[in-house]
């Protein structure tokens, strides 16, 4: 007999509003163990109210939230999902290191100080008083409390906001160390271009609800078809009826074809001769998203 695991995160039709606003609207998702999800979608989304939801710190009107099968403030107790908050009190007049031997007492197996220092990019902050950080080091302190339980599952709601580039980099290798020791990792972000370097799931919320959930590639492919370019032949008509071309156009001395088969576009005007200054410019993760939470009206 095969013994399913327990997926890490399991949310199954959770809604939530706050007075006429329906926040979270009969979302449901499912992370197994292992993967990297990222939670994209517009400001309102409704992104931080399904985190809040899924480390028990926002109930849900109707719906149910488990991480690892528990109920998720049971989870969380128990050290098996570490989160990190926006932004949050620090207690004030105590070191980094103090704070961090503090917080691991109250969990059953933390990480060693040692190596969260390192994970964290603070090893030489040890003794640094937490009210006298940068907001990139204290975003970083928060990164530390959120590891030092050894949580099977890494809870971050848009971590590098506060982060320059460097920082930011540095924060990622930190994660990557983390997902090749087999953990689960969810975080939000509106830096697509890092989401798309960084995840292996993406998933887009828009008003409350999933409106897409896949690869890059896959989520790319939903929305935004390739554009086939060429120097626009005499004749341009025959061009609309190639194999995957959706939409032609001409601007200038160009034809762009909308493609959503790029390779047999290709081949056809190869075979064609048609294919002079050919250009070919996949969707970016950015026009999917915009795309699917565009606030057109139905
Ligand atoms: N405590 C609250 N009281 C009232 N309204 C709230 C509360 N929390 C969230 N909302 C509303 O619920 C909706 C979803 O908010 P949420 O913070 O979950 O979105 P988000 O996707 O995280 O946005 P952002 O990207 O701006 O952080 C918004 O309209 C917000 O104003």
């Amino acid at each position: 007999m095969v013994v399913m695991e327990t997926d890490a995160v399991s949310l199954t039709a959770v809604t939530k509003s706050f007075g006429a606003v329906r926040a979270v609207d009969g979302l449901t998702l499912t992370i197994p163990r292992g993967s990297t999800v990222a939670l994209l979608g517009p400001n309102g989304a409704g992104k931080s109210t399904t985190i809040g939801m899924l480390l028990g710190l926002i109930p849900p009107d109707s719906g149910k939230a488990a991480l690892f099968g528990l109920d998720p403030g049971q989870a969380v107790r128990r050290g098996l999902a570490g989160a990190m908050p926006q932004e949050g009190g620090l207690i004030p007049r105590v070191t980094i290191g103090e704070l961090l031997t503090f917080l691991a007492g109250t969990y059953p197996a933390p990480l060693p100080l040692d190596q969260v220092l390192a994970l964290a990019q603070m090893t030489g902050l040890r003794n640094r008083r937490v009210d006298k950080l940068s907001g990139g080091q204290a975003q970083r302190v928060r990164f530390a409390m959120a590891l030092i339980g050894d949580p099977g599952l890494i809870v971050l709601d848009e971590p590098t906001a506060a982060l320059d580039v460097e920082a930011r980099r540095e924060f990622w290798n930190g994660m990557r160390t983390l997902a090749g020791r087999g953990k689960t990792i969810l975080f939000s972000t509106h830096h697509l271009g890092e989401a798309d370097e960084q995840a292996d799931r993406f998933v887009v919320i828009d008003r409350g609800r999933v409106v897409a959930d896949g690869t890059s590639t896959e989520i790319k492919k939903i929305v935004a078809l390739t554009t086939v370019s060429v120097t626009a032949p005499a004749e341009v008509g025959w061009l609309g009826d190639l194999p995957g071309v959706r939409r032609m156009e001409v601007r200038g001395d160009r034809a762009h074809l909308r493609s959503a088969d790029p390779d047999a576009t290709v081949m056809a005007l190869a075979e064609a001769g048609a294919v002079r200054n050919l250009e070919v410019a996949p969707a970016g993760l950015e026009d999917a998203f915009v795309a699917l939470t565009s606030k057109e009206t139905v």
